[in-house]
């Protein structure tokens, strides 16, 4: 290597200057290149076909220093984020509209995504707030009762990057290996790799509040339950109505529709709804959302929490598990590279049942940070963290994972039962 450039086995040359920022890293500035994709149906003559959508050139730029080029099929543009895997084989249209991934680009490692299109009914908001989507393969054509459009035309609808055509396998490694990567994503031939890689290795995720930006505005009452055709779990009903103030830092619409399936009257208010104000509405319990980022970043909300403590049943999902940690004491850290998939074996400690489940989350907390009286009720098999937090003096639940699925089993749906039966004992002591 010389003293002012490297260049690399594919012949591409960088100042030494934007060799990767981190010691740790093992792989230089660097090209990558997945195989072209040929597609499967086509013209007898070619067996090439024009691919039904728009496509050109794109470039995914990672803070290590590698570059992976790629094709575009979303909307044009330059965007940063913190890329993360999702292990799951189906459910991409939920994992778009989860709120949790602002500030992330979600990688698919399904090597094919697209197959079933986009519906009606398979939103868990209204709107895409993750910086965009990677992908091995677009599928060619649509197949599903439900489909009412492709992913390619919901994306540039949604003005929402999507890049198809690198060796998601190649990345996935990387970041199993290396942990989170900031990046950028860009379709603009203008820009230079450096300017690029200038842009991934100037931006953090930690530390910034990305709730206030996908919170709702304003309190409203939520009604809608699981539609009884996919309803899987109807018989552990008690029939009296639960009031439930659900603070929304990013909240999933499964949520809702699980608690209002279990009889709960639901109000959705902003995740800077006064605490002293849901008092007054005097619920049986309350339940913080999930959310995107870093929990550390967003102290107002571990006040609110920690001001509702002791005074009415709650339970947290994820990112709601998370502040409920920080406001009993602990401490939340960022992991490796974090849980995203449908496939995550979890140990009910209580009851040693293992149930495996769908988690979204790149923090957690540190048990040991935790005070006396806090008991650990959940365990992640495959890497030992903290699955879930009880803490039965202050009525006190919760989950860092998601019971409520979309996408993924619905092994944990039990839970929405168990905070029906917290409300119910609580209000049957008082
Ligand atoms: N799904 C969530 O609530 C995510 C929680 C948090 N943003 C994390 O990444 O850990």
């Amino acid at each position: 290597m010389a003293a002012t450039t490297m260049t690399t086995t594919l012949g591409f040359v960088l100042p030494t200057s934007l060799s990767p920022r981190r010691g740790g890293f093992r792989v230089s500035v660097i090209r990558c290149s997945a195989s072209p994709l040929t597609t499967s149906t086509g013209s007898a003559a070619s067996g090439i076909v024009e691919k039904p959508w728009s496509t050109y050139d794109a470039r995914l730029v990672l803070e290590d220093g590698s570059i992976w080029p790629a094709k575009s099929f979303g909307a044009p543009g330059t965007r940063v984020a913190e890329l993360v895997f999702n292990t799951s084989l189906t459910g991409y249209q939920e994992i778009l509209t989860d709120p949790s991934y602002a500030g992330q680009f979600v990688l698919m490692t399904n090597p094919q995504i697209g197959n079933t299109g986009v519906n009606l009914d398979d939103e868990e908001s209204e709107q895409c707030f993750l910086a965009g989507l990677v992908i091995r393969s677009l599928s060619i054509s649509t197949s599903n009762w439900r489909c009412t459009k492709t992913l390619a035309d919901y994306l540039t609808e949604r003005n929402l990057m999507g890049i198809y055509d690198l060796d998601t396998r190649a990345i996935t490694r990387r970041l199993r290996e290396e942990g989170s990567l900031n990046g950028v994503l860009s379709t603009e031939q203008s820009k230079t790799d450096e300017e690029l890689l200038h842009m991934s290795r100037s931006w953090d995720i930690v530390g910034i509040d990305l709730i206030s930006d996908v919170s709702c505005k304003s309190p409203y009452e939520w009604v809608d339950k699981t539609d009884p055709e996919w309803d899987f779990n109807t018989n552990t009903r008690d029939g009296k109505p639960y009031r439930v103030i659900a603070y929304d830092f990013g909240i999933k619409h499964n949520i809702l529709r699980r608690l209002s399936s279990y009889g709960c009257q639901i109000t959705v208010v902003p995740s800077t709804f006064p605490a002293s104000e849901a008092l007054k509405m005097n619920p049986d319990g309350i339940l913080f959302s999930n959310g995107p980022g870093d929990p550390s970043a967003v102290p107002y909300a571990v006040e609110t929490v920690k001001e509702l403590l002791g005074k009415v049943p709650v339970y947290g999902i994820c990112m709601g598990h998370q502040l409920l940690g920080q406001a009993l004491g602990g401490k939340t850290f960022k992991m490796k590279f974090g849980h995203h998939g449908g496939n995550h074996p979890v140990r009910n400690n209580r009851t040693g049942q293992v149930e495996i489940s769908a988690q979204n989350h790149n923090y957690a907390v540190d048990p040991a940070s935790l005070p006396g009286g806090v008991e650990v009720t959940h365990v992640n098999l495959n890497d030992g963290s903290c699955a879930g937090l009880s803490f039965p003096a202050m009525n006190v639940m919760s989950l860092q994972y998601h019971p409520e699925a979309s996408p993924g089993p619905h092994d944990s749906d039990n839970a929405f039962r168990e905070f029906i039966e917290l409300m119910k004992r609580s209000k049957q002591s008082s």
